[in-house]
């Protein structure tokens, strides 16, 4: 695998400068690394709509929500007839995350799910298959008899997304192609929110089972909020989810107020985080937010400014990596924030997928943690058992990176990684 953001060798390689038995056994082992998780699998239909047409198919704007059979085969009537069908991609918000980080890290990734056992050219699996990185594994998927869903990807003129789901057999993921084996050796279990939206649907035992043999086994489990109105329908039974399963949670302030109640960012993350271990919220325009643990005993001081908000102080310890809050004699809360990278993009044409990026970036970041660990056990990287490989801040410039790579490509997926230097910045931008 690739080290996230090899930019500065020194700092990521070799751990203790000069050693030269830790270079070449991270040079010469073969450690297999990979994530798994567990996705609705379907296809984006990237349509550009205006409002009317929202309002026509009684779709609330920025949100994903499900549509029946019949209003969507109408829907894809009427953006067929407009000609605004932009394109027709492998979407998913577990799909696109595995996707990003086989891309970026170089790496192996096993998506759990269902595929049509039948594919015909041009139908939504034959997409989905066409699209997805030859490094994101499918033998584990479970075949179905029909379709797989349709997410139509509705974008208006202010750059919003706005999701309809026509679900097809999506949900049928049973707990019997949740493979222990698979879940065990994993260096994490990412899950999404949609699946658990619905308790008779098969898809959510399913999930349910996976998030078991995680813990079980010791493996990090992943939660991405998904919408806003799933979130405030289901508050409680999240929180209590993430309570018993969760080590990261990512999302964005909309699904992040939702759970919480607080529109503020740090305010929402500190509430996540008496739930979690590590949360990553995403915050459009304003950047994002990585927020955690450290141990007390080996907190590093930030040497950027010091910066305060609803948290006075709140970056005090971005330099400090994060820790899960029982691997801490003395638990600490820990903060980092970075504005969007070079600023954002001069135009923003679709944001959909930037979340997603961000999130894959911090998987990377932890699953070099893990490889790490694995080739080196006596690092003195690994004294205590961080999650991440990186300090907080440098998760975050990376997180911040690879969604600036999706919004200048306009789409979800990415089709290539990160470049190997960066022309345009001082290489001092990958300090620290
Ligand atoms: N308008 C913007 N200007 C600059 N950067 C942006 C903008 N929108 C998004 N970004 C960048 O993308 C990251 C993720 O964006 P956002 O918070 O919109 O994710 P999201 O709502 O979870 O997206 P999705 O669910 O579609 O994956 C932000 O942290 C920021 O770095
Ligand atoms: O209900 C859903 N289940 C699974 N994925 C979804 C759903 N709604 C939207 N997305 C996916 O979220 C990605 C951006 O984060 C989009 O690519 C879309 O496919």
């Amino acid at each position: 695998m690739k080290f996230p953001g090899q930019r500065k060798i020194k700092h990521y390689f070799p751990v203790n400068a000069g050693n030269r038995f830790d270079r070449e056994s991270v040079a010469f082992s073969h450690v297999n690394t990979y994530v798994t998780g567990i996705d609705q699998n379907l296809v984006d239909i990237t349509a550009r709509v205006d409002d009317e047409l929202l309002a026509e198919f009684e779709l609330q704007k920025g949100a994903s929500q499900l549509m029946d059979s019949e209003k969507a085969n109408l829907l894809y009537q009427r953006l067929q007839l407009n000609d605004a069908i932009e394109d027709e991609f492998a979407g998913g918000t577990i799909g696109n995350t595995l996707h990003n980080y086989s891309i970026i890290a170089d790496d192996s990734s096993i998506l759990l799910g269902v595929m049509s056992e039948n594919i015909v050219i041009g139908t939504s699996a034959y997409r989905y298959l066409c699209n997805t990185s030859s490094k994101v594994d499918l033998t584990h998927l479970q075949p179905v008899p029909g379709a797989i869903g349709r997410c139509f990807a509705l974008i208006t003129s202010d750059g919003e997304r706005t999701f309809g789901i026509s679900p097809g057999q999506m949900n049928a993921l049973s707990e019997d192609y949740i493979s222990e084996a698979v879940i065990a050796d994993a260096s994490a279990l990412l899950l999404c929110a949609y699946t658990l939206a619905d308790e008779s649907l098969p898809i959510y035992g399913a999930t349910l089972k996976a998030a078991e043999l995680a813990v079980k086994h010791d493996v990090p489990v992943i939660l991405t909020l998904g919408t806003r109105p799933l979130v405030e329908a289901k508050r409680e039974t999240f929180a209590r989810f993430i309570r018993d399963y969760v080590t990261l949670v990512a999302m964005n302030e909309e699904e992040a107020e939702a759970l919480t109640g607080h529109a503020d960012p740090l305010l929402a993350s500190e509430i996540v985080l008496d739930m979690a271990d590590l949360v990553l919220l995403t915050a459009g325009p304003e950047g994002l937010y990585l927020s955690g643990y450290g141990d007390r005993s080996l907190l590093r001081k930030t040497a950027n400014p010091i910066r305060s908000g609803a948290i006075a102080d709140f970056n005090a310890y971005e330099f400090s990596r994060p820790i899960r809050r029982r691997d801490c004699s003395e638990p600490v809360k820990v903060y980092a924030q970075i504005d969007p990278y070079m600023g954002g993009p001069d135009k923003i044409h679709n944001t959909n997928g930037a979340g997603d990026g961000a999130l894959a970036a911090v998987v990377h970041d932890m699953t070099a943690n893990h490889y790490h660990r694995t080739v080196l056990p006596t690092s003195s990287k690994h004294v205590k058992p961080f999650l991440t490989y990186s300090s907080f801040a440098q998760v975050c410039k990376y997180a911040n990176r690879v969604s600036y790579q999706v919004l200048i490509q306009n789409s979800p997926r990415l089709t290539r990684g990160l470049p190997e230097r960066e022309d345009c910045l001082e290489e001092a931008y990958w300090d620290s």
